[in-house]
Order: structure tokens, then C-alpha cells, then sequence
């Protein structure tokens, strides 16, 4: 259940009245996400996502919505958010900030081929592209500072191995982030949490990138280590399938070819995105906000990954 804020038809039909979507037709919770309340809706000009943000604010939603509005415009195929009939494109509902976006069509492959994580290599590489000069600049709100404020809360629930490798990895991602190869790498608004769930397919079609909900300005090469390490493993092991990677990487070096910085920082960058959701992961287990998180994400299948990246080299990037 992931309805947290629910909405009736009774509800929408008036609030809809601001938007250019003529009469609410039906309304219809979704059951997966543990992040927001989402609601199929179908009016008369079709089917829309209705989205409650229940923990992001009005401040910080024109950052995400303006992002996958701009997107949209450039040929990205992400959700269109809808604005009303004041340009706006958050607006309360019960006292939330809430939003309306087109429907994608497909399903998530859980199950990627080298096909499918080359499409979503290149659908990646043109949304880097579409985002450079975005004029709202918000930090990835996961990224190295939120990593400094959330290890300290973590390490007293781990064994001392585990406490190890959590201070040994952030002080190799300190190190780093401090060189000059760290700082001339491609950087911009990134999706920052393209994992399997949130790619829409139509068999080998990709019909969008959705979830943007925790995108920030971050280097281009963190996000595609982010879904290296989701589409391209075997899922018991975390090893990397190298059919995928090369087909991923290979995809979108075609569209936006890789750097040299970014074949220096990419074992780092795999370790870093082993790393933010292995954290992640630990704090939602060990400090749970209020009831929201009903089924925790296994942080085990991160640790796994960071150790299996620190270990053994990654596959090279392709170079020019
Ligand atoms: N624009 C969209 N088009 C089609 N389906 C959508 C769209 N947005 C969301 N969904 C559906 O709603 C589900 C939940 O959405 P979403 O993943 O954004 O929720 P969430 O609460 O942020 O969850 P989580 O953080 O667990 O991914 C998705 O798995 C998808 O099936
Ligand atoms: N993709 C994240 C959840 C947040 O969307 C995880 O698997 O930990």
C-alpha cells in the first residue's frame, strides 16, 4: 500500500477544474512506491499520473517538475508534467504540494538483455545532453554531504567489518572528490536513481525514464555507474554482466562520448554508487521514518556490490 494521502473522485473533480484536462473521469491508487502517494487518473483528454509528494517540498519541487518538463520538450521521453491554468506546476491537494504527469506506456524489465541496457544507455547519454544550462541548480541531495551527515548515524548499528568498510569507502570517495581528475568531470542535472523500476518498456521499446524524485546536479559519470550497477549484474551476485555493461556503455558513448577523466574516476564512481545505496539502504533499515518504509531494501545486496567493486577492476569505458 502506497497510498499514504488518499484522494476520492469526489475529491478531484473540483481541484481538476484548473487544469486543461477537461472532466476527472476515474481515480485509482497505486499499490508499488514507498516514497509518494501515485494515482492513475483518466479524464477526458486521457490517462494521467496524479503524484502527492509526501516528503519533498514546494520549495524543492520546481527543480524536479521543471527538469522533466524541460526534458519532455527536448525529445526525452520522461512523464510531461501538466501545468494549470496559471503556469503553475505544483499546486496543493489536502494541504500537499501535488503533481500531474503524462502516463507512460510499458512495463519495467526486470530481466534486461544487452538490448534493453542500450537503449537505456542512449535514452541516458540525450537526457544528460537536455539538461546542460538547466537554469534551477539543486545538489544531488545524495551525494557526498549527506553521506558525511548519514555514516555517523549508521556505524553504531554495524560489526566492526562493516564499520571498516563504510569509513574506509567515504574516505576513498574524500580523496577523490579532491582531485583535479574529480573536478573537470561532466556534470549536470542526473536522474541519480535509474534503477530497473523506473525505465518504462514496450518489449525492446523504451518508453521513458520516470521517478525523478531524487535527481540533482551530480557528475554525468555517477549516474551512469548508478545503473551500471542495477541493470548490468547478475541480481543474486552483484557481479557485473559484461554483455550488458558494454552494450550500456557503448550506447551511450555513441551519443556523448566519454572523457579521460571519466575513465580515470569510473572504478571510483562504481564504488560511489555502491556506496550512496548501501547507505541509503542501511539508514531507512536501522532508522525508519514513521511507518512509510514497509518493506526495507535490502542493504546486504550493496554491500556486496561496493566490495565486489573495490576488488576487481571494472570494465573500461570506451575512448575515442
Ligand atoms: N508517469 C508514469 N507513467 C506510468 N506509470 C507510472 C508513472 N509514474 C509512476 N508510475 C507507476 O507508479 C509506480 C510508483 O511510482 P514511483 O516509482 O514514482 O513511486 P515512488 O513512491 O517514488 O516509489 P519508489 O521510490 O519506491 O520507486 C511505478 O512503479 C509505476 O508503475
Ligand atoms: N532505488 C533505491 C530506492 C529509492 O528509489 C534503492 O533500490 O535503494
Amino acid at each position: 500500500m502506497a497510498v499514504f494521502t488518499p484522494v476520492t473522485l469526489d475529491d478531484l473533480t473540483p481541484w481538476m477544474t484548473q487544469f486543461p484536462l477537461g472532466k476527472a473521469l476515474a481515480i485509482k491508487g497505486i499499490a508499488s512506491g514507498i516514497e509518494n502517494s501515485n494515482f492513475f487518473i483518466r479524464t477526458e483528454a486521457g490517462e494521467f499520473v496524479l503524484t502527492i509528494f509526501e516528503n519533498l517540498s514546494f520549495e524543492q519541487l520546481p527543480f524536479y517538475l521543471k527538469l522533466m518538463r524541460r526534458l519532455a520538450d527536448h525529445g526525452v521521453l520522461v512523464p510531461a508534467p501538466i501545468a494549470n491554468a496559471n503556469g503553475n506546476l505544483v499546486v496543493a491537494l489536502h494541504g500537499k504540494p501535488a503533481a500531474i504527469v503524462s502516463k507512460l506506456e510499458g512495463e519495467s524489465q526486470m530481466s534486461p538483455l544487452p538490448i534493453h541496457c542500450a537503449e537505456v544507455g542512449k535514452m541516458l547519454a540525450q537526457m544528460h545532453l537536455a539538461g546542460q544550462g538547466f537554469e534551477i541548480v539543486q545538489p544531488n541531495l545524495r551525494g557526498l554531504a549527506w553521506w558525511h551527515a548519514t555514516v555517523p548515524l549508521v556505524l553504531p548499528f554495524l560489526n566492526e567489518d562493516k564499520q571498516a568498510l563504510l569509513r574506509a569507502e567515504i574516505h576513498h570517495q574524500d580523496a577523490f572528490a579532491s582531485t583535479a581528475s574529480y573536478q573537470a568531470l561532466p556534470s549536470g542535472p542526473i536522474h541519480a536513481d535509474l534503477f530497473r523500476n523506473n525505465v518504462m518498456f514496450d518489449g525492446e521499446r523504451l518508453t521513458g525514464f520516470f521517478d525523478f524524485y531524487f535527481a540533482g546536479c551530480d557528475t554525468w559519470i555517477f549516474d551512469v555507474a548508478v545503473t551500471v550497477n542495477d541493470w548490468c549484474i547478475a541480481p543474486e551476485t552483484g557481479v557485473l554482466d559484461l554483455a550488458r555493461v558494454e552494450a550500456m556503455l557503448a550506447a551511450y558513448h555513441a551519443v556523448r562520448p566519454f572523457t579521460a577523466e571519466e575513465a580515470i574516476a569510473w572504478r571510483t564512481m562504481l564504488r560511489a554508487a555502491a556506496f550512496r545505496f548501501w547507505l541509503s539502504r542501511l539508514y531507512d533499515y536501522y532508522l525508519p521514518r514513521d511507518a512509510e518504509i514497509l518493506t526495507p531494501h535490502d542493504p546486504e545486496h550493496f554491500e556486496r556490490i561496493l566490495r565486489l567493486r573495490e576488488a576487481a577492476s571494472a570494465p573500461a569505458l570506451p575512448q575515442n
